[in-house]
Parts: structure tokens; C-alpha cells; sequence
């Protein structure tokens, strides 16, 4: 994968509803495009164990903000390598278990929490020399409206609840419906990702294999901009490679 020039900038900013392939899409695209890439979801399910593990109650707003204003995280960016410590323990099996997953939301609505994490996440993109993909719920409209390409990543919810129980397996909750479907109602009252804005591409992946949705991805990038593509069509593992291992809870 070649951009027209090793040190442009080339931002690909992507959102979508839990399932819809975010996570694996974009980690690819960064893959092939040789560039950073940043998981936002990964923040907030950090910042919420962090209060979980510090015993701050959910239903202290302030004390969430200050929890997230503090939070001592280090978050790598490299898509072939997922670093994400907290307090320097390593919460990623943690951060993807139902403790975290069924509390998450009551971080992502606190707006001033948001705040605070929308910086950082302009901070991590400025960062990466502007070379990145970055994705999450609000990043074509708030943290990078100025990205050169803006995805809507889409699937029906029928898709997205099977990806996510094939991806799960064993471990998958007994509420797996709340935790895909009723966790995007929570979500979407501050943010707007089932609709596509003025200028952000909507690709619906339902009837799509994962490298279909790539290759729809790398199509509209190479349309937005003059980024030229000469790398090999890999297949990315489908088989639920992001599979949590053991976690320890907070
Ligand atoms: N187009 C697709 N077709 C089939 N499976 C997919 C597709 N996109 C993603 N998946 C699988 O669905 C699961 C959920 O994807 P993930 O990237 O974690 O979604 P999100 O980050 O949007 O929650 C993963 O196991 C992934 O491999
Ligand atoms: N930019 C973002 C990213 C995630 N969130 C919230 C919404 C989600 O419930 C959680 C976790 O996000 P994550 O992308 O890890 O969730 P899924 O993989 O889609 O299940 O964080 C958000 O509000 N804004």
C-alpha cells in the first residue's frame, strides 16, 4: 500500500454502531495504508474499569470527569500491536468483558467526560503526524470533521448481533442483545451514528465479507483523495482474532 507521499497527511475517520466492523475494518485499513490507528471505544472502556477498579459510582458526574481528566493511561496506536495499560496494568481482556461492557455507557453519556476524551483523542491524531485512522461513534462529526475521508460504517442489526456472538463464542453474555442493541440506544442520546451526515460515505457492510468491506473502504479513500494503492488484497483473519483472553475484573 502506497499514499502518494509516505508523510502525508491522511486521516480516515470512521464511525458505526457496535458490530458493524469498526474495529477490524479499520485496523486493517491501517494495515494496508501504512498508517496509526486509533480505537476510541478502547478509551472509554478504560476510563470506565479505571472507576470501576477506583470505586467511583457512575451516578457522580464530577467525579467521572475528574476520573477521566486523571485517568492514568497509556493507549498504543500501532494496529499490529493493541497496547492499552491502565495505572500500567494491562486491561485489554478486561476492558471487552461484561462488567465493563454493561457499564460503559453511563461514561459515554456524561458530556464533560466526553469533552475531555474527545481532546486526547485530537491530541493522539495530531500525534500521528496526521497519519491515521481513527474510530468510534463521533469522530466524522466532532473529533475530526475535517478528516479527509468520513466513513458511516453500517450493518443490520440481525449482522451485527451474529458477528458479535460468533466473535464472543463461549463467552458471549446471555444479554448479548442489550449489550449490542440496547447499548446504541443508550449511546446514541449524545451522539448521531446511525445517520450519515452532509459529506460522510455510508457503507453497509450486512452482505459484505470482511475484506469486501475493507476493499469498499480503500475504494472510497482512493476516490476522496489522489492516494494510490499497489498493496496485496490479504484476506485479514475472520475468525475472531480480537477474541478476549482471560480478564480480570475490576
Ligand atoms: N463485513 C464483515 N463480515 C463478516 N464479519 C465481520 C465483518 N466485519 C466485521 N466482522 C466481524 O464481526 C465482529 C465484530 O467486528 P468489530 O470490528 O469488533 O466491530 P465493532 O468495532 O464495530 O464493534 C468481528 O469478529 C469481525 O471479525
Ligand atoms: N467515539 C466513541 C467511541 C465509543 N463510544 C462509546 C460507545 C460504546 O458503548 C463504548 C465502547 O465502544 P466500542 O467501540 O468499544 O464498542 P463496540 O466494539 O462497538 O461494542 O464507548 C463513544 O461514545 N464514542
Amino acid at each position: 500500500m502506497n499514499a502518494r507521499d509516505e508523510n502525508a497527511r491522511l486521516v480516515i475517520a470512521i464511525d458505526g454502531p457496535s458490530g458493524s466492523g469498526k474495529s477490524s475494518v479499520s485496523k486493517e485499513v491501517a494495515r494496508r495504508f501504512g498508517l496509526a490507528y486509533l480505537d476510541t471505544g478502547a478509551m472509554y472502556r478504560a476510563v470506565t474499569w479505571w472507576c470501576l477498579d477506583s470505586g467511583v459510582s457512575f451516578e457522580d458526574h464530577e467525579a467521572v470527569v475528574a476520573a477521566t481528566e486523571t485517568v492514568p493511561l497509556e493507549l498504543g496506536t500501532d494496529p499490529d500491536e493493541e497496547r492499552i495499560l491502565v495505572n500500567g496494568e494491562d486491561v485489554r481482556a478486561a476492558i471487552r468483558g461484561d462488567l465493563v461492557t454493561d457499564n460503559v455507557s453511563k461514561v459515554s453519556t456524561v458530556v464533560p467526560a466526553r469533552e475531555v476524551l474527545v481532546r486526547m483523542q485530537r491530541d493522539i491524531i495530531r500525534d500521528s503526524g496526521e497519519r491515521i485512522v481513527a474510530e468510534g461513534r463521533d469522530i466524522t462529526t466532532v473529533v475530526a470533521p475535517d478528516a479527509d475521508v468520513r466513513i458511516l460504517l453500517t450493518a443490520s442489526e440481525a449482522a451485527r448481533l451474529a458477528r458479535r456472538g460468533r466473535q464472543l463464542g463461549a463467552a458471549a453474555s446471555s444479554n448479548l442483545e442489550a449489550q449490542v442493541v440496547g447499548r446504541d440506544a443508550k449511546d446514541s442520546t449524545v451522539v448521531d451514528f446511525t445517520s450519515a451526515q452532509d459529506g460522510v460515505h455510508l457503507l453497509d457492510s450486512s452482505e459484505l465479507s470482511m475484506e469486501q468491506t475493507v476493499q469498499g473502504v480503500i475504494d472510497l479513500v482512493i476516490r476522496a483523495t489522489d492516494t494510490t494503492y499497489e498493496g496485496t488484497t490479504e484476506a485479514p483473519d475472520e475468525t475472531g482474532a480480537d477474541a478476549p483472553e482471560e480478564a480480570r475484573q475490576p
